[in-house]
Formats: structure tokens, sequence, C-alpha cells
């Protein structure tokens, strides 16, 4: 096999795509456009293709089976509907750079290196003429595409543009997402993604993932081994359930996975060519999706937990078999089944839920940081919760673990929080049947009461901190953020109260940053979960002040995770991998940061959070004997400490090169 040609890639296998064959055309067809195809299907049959095998792959007798079967109505997509097993050839040989030639190597996005190709190189890879005269090197190219972002006037256009851009040149697009970080990551990722998994049916124009229906259950080790890139190392799996605060977007909400990972190899460098986003279409209860035509997923309404259940339990085992290195992240399920399959394949496979997790570990990071500047001592801190899913009790769980590490007993600990969900304050006596994951903070001691409001919760909690994960704009009202100040400051002069309200996008935030600050007189320590712009207000005296707030996003941390995990050969992926990363993130902030206040490092410095985010990981993993490195490299790390360590995550990573 061909070696790839980054450098600073992490083994030496690392993708060289599929045969440009008419079979993986298909497949491919991720990357390009139709016209694209037919052009690589006239390539490959006059080219010298070597490695390929140009059969058409689909069992020919399991097709004519499945359109006998099928009725008009079911035509369209028929192995959808095929309850058998489709069989294909297998394609093990991909073709390689150095094979590849002319459009070929322009219209695969992982070698095209837009106007970076030398003279040589175009003469060796039959570029000439293709290309226009000129040779330029990344910053021209990023100048370039960032005036054509600039000019366009919707968040969905420039979304659309860079989409473009990845499905062209792979390394173009990285170099403007990890330069251009504050810019565009919310173009890539929340709160754009948001519109566009909302607008997916519209604005698809190409397959970005894989797309794997209940319906196609029999078939799920095939269409893996479909995916054009081989051995992918992280996978972002959802069924598209709860997606960010929007709710239930069935296929649509794929845009999860790509974004999320876009944010892997922009904020931890794994390779693009080893990230494979997975949406499972098990239905959908959105009526306006079911009732749209051009809506791409099955047109039907959810299958059963238990009937997803299985299907579940399917797709792992045979993603652990197709990819026995791949770590999987759960992104966006609803949260039952978010806790349900967590706990259910935690030990058994290399996974984690990112939303539960993830969120957890972000949020513990941040507050350890707002803790010490909030003046109110850890003691005595009183967390109100508004929203109890997958993220709200994943991040008082994983706050929870900080205090009892810190002394507390679990119960004092678990005592430190007050849950309030749709129904009011979750209390044991509350007389609605509570979900299984709320259980663990239902409150004993309200002598009967029932508090239905949150202004009802936080007058008689007091709290010094309130987080929101509810999905639900401006629940932090003037009343809730006024109260809750009067709770910290009758504590003493000089507090400050804690405010995390982190639903996504942003119309789903509690609260704006504005209001944060209006709402406390600039007081507030203040993080959401998509970023909100600086604020700036009058004092008293007509001074100008400038407030800035913190984005308390996972992105701080499952980077960094799932990469540690990687890098370790983690078998699975434990408790302490988790907090830790916490922990490492709260220790990431430079002096800079810490002076002016941030508790989350400057998303300019992602990357470098990440770096230490997936050492302290991958210490853990050794720690907790799940890492498979050899023993002999763990001591030499253990000789020459984190240099030694940092220096083998960093010849590991992408970094591109155009
Ligand atoms: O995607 C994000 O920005 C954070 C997240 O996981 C969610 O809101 O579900
Ligand atoms: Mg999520």
């Amino acid at each position: 096999m061909a070696s790839y040609p980054y450098s600073s890639t992490s083994s030496s296998d690392i993708s060289t795509p599929r045969s440009i064959s008419p079979s993986s055309s298909a497949g491919r067809s991720s990357q390009s456009s139709v016209s694209n195809i037919n052009k690589r299907m006239s390539i490959s049959s006059s080219r010298r293709i070597s490695a390929a095998n140009p059969m058409s792959s689909v069992d020919i007798a399991t097709i004519e089976e499945a359109m006998r079967m099928a009725n008009l109505d079911t035509m369209r997509g028929y192995t959808q509907n095929t309850p058998g097993e489709v069989r294909q050839h297998a394609t093990t040989e991909y073709l390689t750079q150095n094979q590849a030639l002319g459009y070929q190597v322009l219209n695969e996005p992982l070698w095209n290196k837009g106007l970076s190709f030398t003279p040589e190189q175009r003469v060796h890879k039959n570029l000439t003429g293709l290309l226009p005269h000129v040779m330029e090197g990344a910053d021209k190219q990023t100048e370039r595409a960032l005036k054509v972002i600039r000019t366009r006037q919707t968040s969905i256009d420039k979304y659309l543009y860079l989409s473009n851009v990845k499905s062209n040149n792979v390394d173009l697009f990285y170099r403007l997402l990890i330069d251009n970080a504050r810019e565009m990551m919310p173009l890539v990722y929340t709160p754009t993604i948001g519109d566009v998994c909302l607008q997916y049916s519209t604005l698809y124009t190409r397959p970005e993932a894989l797309y794997i229906s209940i319906k196609q259950r029999r078939s799920i080790r095939t269409m893996l081994r479909n995916w054009p890139y081989p051995n992918p190392e992280i996978c972002v799996v959802t069924d598209g359930s709860r997606i960010l605060g929007l709710g239930d977007l069935g296929v649509n909400g794929v845009g999860i996975p790509i974004g999320k990972l876009a944010l892997y190899t922009a904020a931890a460098g794994i390779h693009p060519g080893k990230t494979l986003p997975i949406v499972l279409d098990c239905g959908t209860a959105n009526e306006t999706n079911l009732k749209d035509p051009l809506y791409l997923g099955m047109r039907s309404k959810r299958v059963s937990v238990a009937e997803q259940q299985t299907f579940m339990d399917e797709f792992m085992e045979a993603a652990a078999e197709v990819f026995p290195n791949m770590v999987v992240q759960f992104e966006d399920f609803e949260s039952e089944k978010a806790f349900n399959y967590l706990d259910r394949y935690r030990n058994k496979y290399k996974c984690f839920n990112d939303d539960i997790q993830g969120t957890g570990a972000v949020v513990l990071g941040g507050y350890i940081g707002a803790v010490n500047l909030s003046g109110v001592p850890i003691e005595e801190q009183r967390l109100v919760f508004m929203g109890a899913g997958s993220a709200g009790v994943g991040v008082a769980k994983q706050l929870v673990e900080y205090y009892t590490k810190r002394g507390l007993s679990e119960q004092a600990a678990r005592d430190k929080f007050w849950l309030v969900d749709t129904k009011g304050l979750v209390t044991k006596d509350r007389g609605d049947k509570l979900a299984e994951h709320k259980k663990y903070f239902a409150r004993t001691d309200n002598n009967g009461h029932q508090f239905r409001t949150l202004e009802e919760v936080i007058e008689y909690v007091k709290p010094t901190a309130l987080v929101g994960l509810t999905a639900t704009f401006g629940v932090f009202t003037e009343s809730v953020v006024r109260a809750l100040k009067a709770s910290v400051d009758a504590g003493g002069l000089g507090r400050r109260p804690i405010l995390f309200p982190l639903s996504n996008p942003l119309t789903k935030a509690e609260c704006t940053f504005e209001q944060a600050v209006t709402w406390t007189d600039g007081t507030v320590i203040f993080a959401s979960g998509s970023p909100f712009s600086p604020f700036t207000a009058k004092t008293g005296d007509g001074h100008a002040v400038t407030y800035h707030p913190n984005q308390g996003n996972n992105v701080y941390v499952f980077p960094g995770i799932g990469l540690g995990a990687i890098l370790a050969k983690a078998g699975r992926v434990t408790d302490s991998m988790i907090y830790t990363s916490a922990a490492a993130l709260a220790g990431a902030l430079n002096a800079d940061e810490i002076h002016k206040g941030l508790i989350y490092p400057r998303i300019e410095r992602v990357r470098d959070a990440s770096l230490v985010v997936a050492r302290e990981v991958m210490k853990a993993a050794r720690r907790d004997g799940v890492s498979m490195l050899p023993e002999a490299q763990w001591n030499e790390w253990e000789e020459w400490g984190d240099p030694a360590l940092e220096k083998y995550i960093k010849e590991h990573i992408y970094d591109p090169v155009l």
C-alpha cells in the first residue's frame, strides 16, 4: 500500500480511497456530483486501474428477487425494503494515490491539493492542463475561500460553500477551519448545523455519511464495508431522535455526526479519512418530516424502543466486527435510549456518549474554574439544574464525582443538586412515574411540598449556580436570574453567580449573554453551549465595558477523549478517562486566559486543549489497565514524562499541508 501524502498521519495504512470503479463510484459518491461519478466511470474503464475490481458488486439474484417483491411504491430504494441480506463481492483493494492519475486525483478530496500541486507533481500525475497556471500555497487558497465566505449573506450559504470545499479539497477545508476557528466553527457546527439539520431534505446534494435503516438490518456489515476509506478509527452515530435541542429530526440529524467529526479533525487532528459518520434510520416522530415530500429517510413512525434496541445490538456487533479498532461516540439519542445504550455497551465495546459524558466533562471542566472565580467556597455551592435529560443528569453526575473526589460522601455530594424538569422539582413523592435516569437525583427532603416552577425552586434552594439544559429558549427569565443573583449576594460581598444556559443551538439557549450580564449587573460567570458574541455595556459613570462569554461546549473534550482512546489503543472508555478529561481541560487554561477571567481556553486554542485532554485520557487508560499499547512504550513515557507523550501525540495527528 502506498504511503499517504501527509507526513504527520497516524499509521502507515492510512486512507487510500477505494478503487475508482463503477461499483465503488456509487459508494464514493459522497465526494462527488453525479457528473463526477460519470466521469469516474468512464475514466475507470479507459485507464489502467490495476487494483480495482470493476465488477458491479450487488448480487444480481438478490436485486431481482427484491424487485420481484417490490410494488411500485417500494421500487424507490428497493434494497431498503429487502428483508434478506444484500450480498456483495468483497472489494478490499484500494486504488493508491500513486496509481491514480489526472482527474482521479483531483476528484478525490483526500488527494486533491488544489492549486498547490508543484510543476513536477502536475507532470507526474498527468495534471498538466487540468489546472490553471498558478501555483499557490495554503495562504492564497484560504484567502480566496474566506473572501467568498465573507460575502455570503446567510450562515447556511456559508456552510454550503464550506461543505463544497470539503468535498473537493479536504486539506483546504481543514486549513480554513483550524486557522479561523472562531469564525468557521459556528458554521460547520452549532449553531448553523442545527439549521442545516432542519433543512437537510432540501439542502441535500450528496451523501456524506453512512445511512443505515432498520429495514436493512441484515446488511449492516455490507454497508459498513461499503464505506470507501479503510479502517476508520472514530465513528459518531445518531438515530436523530434528539438533535441538539431541536427534537426528533429523523435521518436529517445526520448533520450532527458530520459536524462533530469535522471537529474531531479540526480540534484533535484525527485524520479525516479515519472518521465515519453514521445515521441509523429508525423512522421519525417528526410530522413535518413525514409530510415533507422531499424527506430523505424512511417515511414511517419511529419503531418501538424494544425493536430499536435489537437493531442497536446488531449494529454495535457488526461495527466491532468490521472495524475492530473504531471508537464509537453516541450522539443525540433521546435521553432514555442514551442512558440505556451507554449502560448496555460501555463494558462490551469501545464507546461513550457525548451528551451524557462529554457534556458532563466539559461542564465540570468549566465549573472548576467558575467556582474559583465565584468567591463562593466549594462547600457552600448549591446547584439548581433546569432540565433533567441525558445532558442534565450526565452533568450533575460528573459534578457529584468531583465532590466525592474532594472528600464529600456520595450522599452529601448528591444533596448539592436540585434537578427541575417540566413538572417542577424532581422529588420522590411527586406522584408521577420518574424516568429511571432521574431517580438518582430525586429529592426526599421536600417535606411533601412540591415546587412546580423554577422561581419557586430558586426561592426555596437559594442556589449559587444555575445550569440550563432544557432546550427551551428564555426559561431563565429576568426574575429567575435576579433571584439567583440575590441569593448569591446574600452570602457576602463580592460573590458572583454562576449561570450556564447550555442548550443548543442559540435559539434554544435559556437566556442570552446580554441578558445574563444586564440582570446580574455584570457579575455573572457565564457559559453557553453555542457561542454568543461579546457584549459591551455602559457603566454608571459612562464608561464602556466589554464582557466576554465562555462557550461551554463539548468540543473542548470529545475530540481529546476520542483521540486519547485511539492513541492509547484503549479497549474501553472508562469513567476515569472521562473524568480526567474534565480535570485536564480545567488545567489547560493559560495565564492570559486565567487573567481574563475565562473558564475555558479561547476557541483558537482548542487544539492545544485537546492535546492536553488526549494526553491525560491516555494516561487514565493506562491506569485503568485498558490501554493495549506495549508495556515498554508506557515505561518509556513514564521515564521521560509528559513531553515525550505529547511528542508522540503530535507525531500522530493530522495537520493539513497545502
Ligand atoms: O452539539 C453540541 O454543540 C452539544 C451537544 O452535544 C448537544 O447539544 O447535543
Ligand atoms: Mg449532542
